[in-house]
């Protein structure tokens, strides 16, 4: 890809990209510039890690980027949009992976007819497996989708969706990876209790979320309809999951994912 990118915003959202596109060698490393708000070790950490060029200064990062990635949290969007607004042109591509922050608004924001294209991806970008959403704002065209679409594509899946859904896409995919790592960090616990050692359980564990994902993708079966040949009558999955039934474990996840896109539409306000 023969584009300069830029992202404002170098944390784990930022760094997951990163490290995704790196991987895959799409974009030159010389291309690729970081800017964060005020953390020069973080910077330094980036520049030895990825070989890619950090800056603070932000006027020249802007104004030499084919495309600008927004990653900064939602809450210091403003801030940062006012520090770069006079060094954007419309030739540019803004890509936005703000949780909750809708097209329109960044466009309002900058008071320029640009296009924007909001994508949610997962950190799992740093090891190729991000599941992304895309969808495009108003001044956003099919080449700028396209773009975006080989960018992301290089970190995992792409997945193009009505703006509207991507409050429930956030709670899904973009929030979903840290909700199978709490289900890990208990079930961990649970073996460690149990005298497993730790190690052990990890790559038991590990292997089995691993494991269940591809089953998952592979068969194309349904969830419930691969749980139901796992669980024995009278056996030890039953015995399991009764007690996620007795404590509404469905009702429960859903509540989380509920919670998680209202914070979203809530992010989105402002
Ligand atoms: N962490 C995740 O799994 C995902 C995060 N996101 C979104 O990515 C964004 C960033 O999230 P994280 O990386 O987790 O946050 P973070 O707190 O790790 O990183 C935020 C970065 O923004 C920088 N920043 C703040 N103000 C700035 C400014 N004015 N100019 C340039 N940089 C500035 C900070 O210095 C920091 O490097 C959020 O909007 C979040 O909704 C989206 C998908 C997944
Ligand atoms: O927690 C957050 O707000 C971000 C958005 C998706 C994943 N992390």
């Amino acid at each position: 890809m023969n584009k300069n990118i830029t992202f404002l915003g170098a944390g784990s959202a930022a760094e997951a990209i990163l490290s995704g596109i790196i991987k895959a060698g799409i974009v030159e490393r010389n291309r690729i510039r970081m800017t964060n708000r005020n953390n020069i070790k973080r910077r330094e950490y980036l520049e030895e890690q990825y070989q890619i060029t950090c800056c603070e200064n932000k006027e020249k990062a802007v104004r030499e980027a084919d495309i600008i990635i927004l990653a900064m949290k939602p809450y210091d969007l403003q801030e940062s949009l006012s520090e770069i607004k006079s060094y954007i042109n419309k030739q540019q591509l803004l890509i936005s992976i703000l949780a909750g922050v809708s097209t329109e608004t960044i466009i309002r924001e900058l008071n320029v007819s640009l296009p924007v294209i909001r994508a949610m991806p997962n950190t799992s970008a740093m090891v190729g497996y991000s599941a992304t959403a895309l969808t495009k704002g108003r001044h956003a065209d099919r080449e700028h989708m396209e773009l975006a679409e080989e960018l992301f594509d290089t970190i995992g899946t792409t997945t193009i969706v009505d703006e509207n859904d991507m409050h429930i896409v956030t709670a899904i995919s973009g929030s979903g990876p840290a909700y199978i790592y709490y289900m890990v960090e208990a079930m961990e616990s649970a073996a460690i209790e149990a005298g497993l050692d730790q190690k052990v359980a990890k790559e038991l564990i590990t292997h089995t979320v691993i494991g269940a994902g591809e089953m998952l993708q592979k068969t194309g079966e349904r969830a419930d309809i691969l749980r139901k040949k796992i669980t024995s009558p009278h056996g030890t999955t039953e015995a399991g999951i009764s007690v996620l039934e007795k404590n509404h474990f469905q009702k429960i996840m859903m509540d989380c994912v509920k919670n998680a896109q209202q914070r979203s539409e809530e992010l989105g306000k402002g």
